[in-house]
């Protein structure tokens, strides 16, 4: 049996104005009518998004563990953009991981990568992009991200993201004797940087979606509701 979704999305996507379509609605249940409804502005406003964000992509920054990579996939699903995640465009280009990169190369040529990766990404189409947490802190990046996209800030706070990177050992800046104290050091120097910006969302231990759906109220906002861009 199918899904109420499936169901809405198969009405949604067919005439919904039409004699037929309304005898469809009408042959559902009321808990099925409003599930359609839902689906269906839904829907509409993630059009409307899209339609207002034009040529532009969507770029995530922050610092490391803010949730760049795995909320900006979720987000690029829920707007049906394509995503890219610049840490792994970079290891695919260099062949190597972003350990191995750090330390063949050190930090200044993987610097040098993360610039020409995220023109390339950038140029190449709107998308969803997470960047790695560094990427932001380029002067020619932030203009570059603030002609060819929207900027959303995750901010989270050090214990939050202390929590989540201890749990990996894949990046290089943590990997020293004091790693809580860097990350409050990058903390400082950071933040005044991502405050600028378009948008800020708070990354919290909460469901992956909840930070998504938050993100997509914020643009709402942003392009005051009905979708008219700034
Ligand atoms: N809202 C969240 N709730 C719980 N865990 C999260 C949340 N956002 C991210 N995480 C987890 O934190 C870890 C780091 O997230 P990641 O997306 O890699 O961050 P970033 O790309 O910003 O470094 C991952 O294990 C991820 O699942
Ligand atoms: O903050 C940084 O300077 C870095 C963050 C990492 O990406 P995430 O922010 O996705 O962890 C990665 O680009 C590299 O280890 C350097
Ligand atoms: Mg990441």
């Amino acid at each position: 049996m199918r899904s109420v979704l499936e169901e809405a999305s198969e009405i949604l996507s067919g005439p919904i104005g039409s004699p037929k379509g309304r005898r469809r609605l009408a042959g559902l249940r009321r808990v099925e009518v409003s599930a359609v409804a839902e689906t269906r502005s839904d829907t509409g406003e993630i059009e409307r998004l899209r339609a207002a964000l034009g040529e532009r992509s969507l770029v995530l920054v922050g610092m490391m563990g803010a949730g760049k990579s795995s909320v900006g996939r979720r987000l690029a699903m829920k707007l049906q953009m394509p995503f890219a995640d610049a840490d792994v465009e970079i290891e695919k280009a260099a062949g190597m991981t972003i350990p191995e990169i750090f330390a063949s190369r050190g930090e200044s040529d993987f610097r040098d990568g993360e610039r020409r990766v995220i023109a390339r990404l950038l140029a190449e189409g709107p998308k969803v992009l997470a960047t790695g947490g560094g990427a932001y802190m380029s002067a020619e990046t932030r203009e570059r991200v603030g002609r060819m996209g929207l900027s959303v800030w995750l901010k989270a706070d050090a214990d939050v993201l202390m929590r989540r990177v201890r749990k990996r050992s894949n990046r290089p800046l943590l990997k020293n004797p004091d790693p809580e104290g860097t990350l409050r050091r990058l903390i400082d120097e950071r933040y005044p940087v991502y405050a600028h910006s378009d948008i800020t969302v708070l990354s919290r231990d909460v469901p992956h979606d909840v930070v998504v759906g938050e993100i997509i109220d914020a643009l709402a906002q942003r392009f005051s509701l009905d979708g008219a861009a700034e």
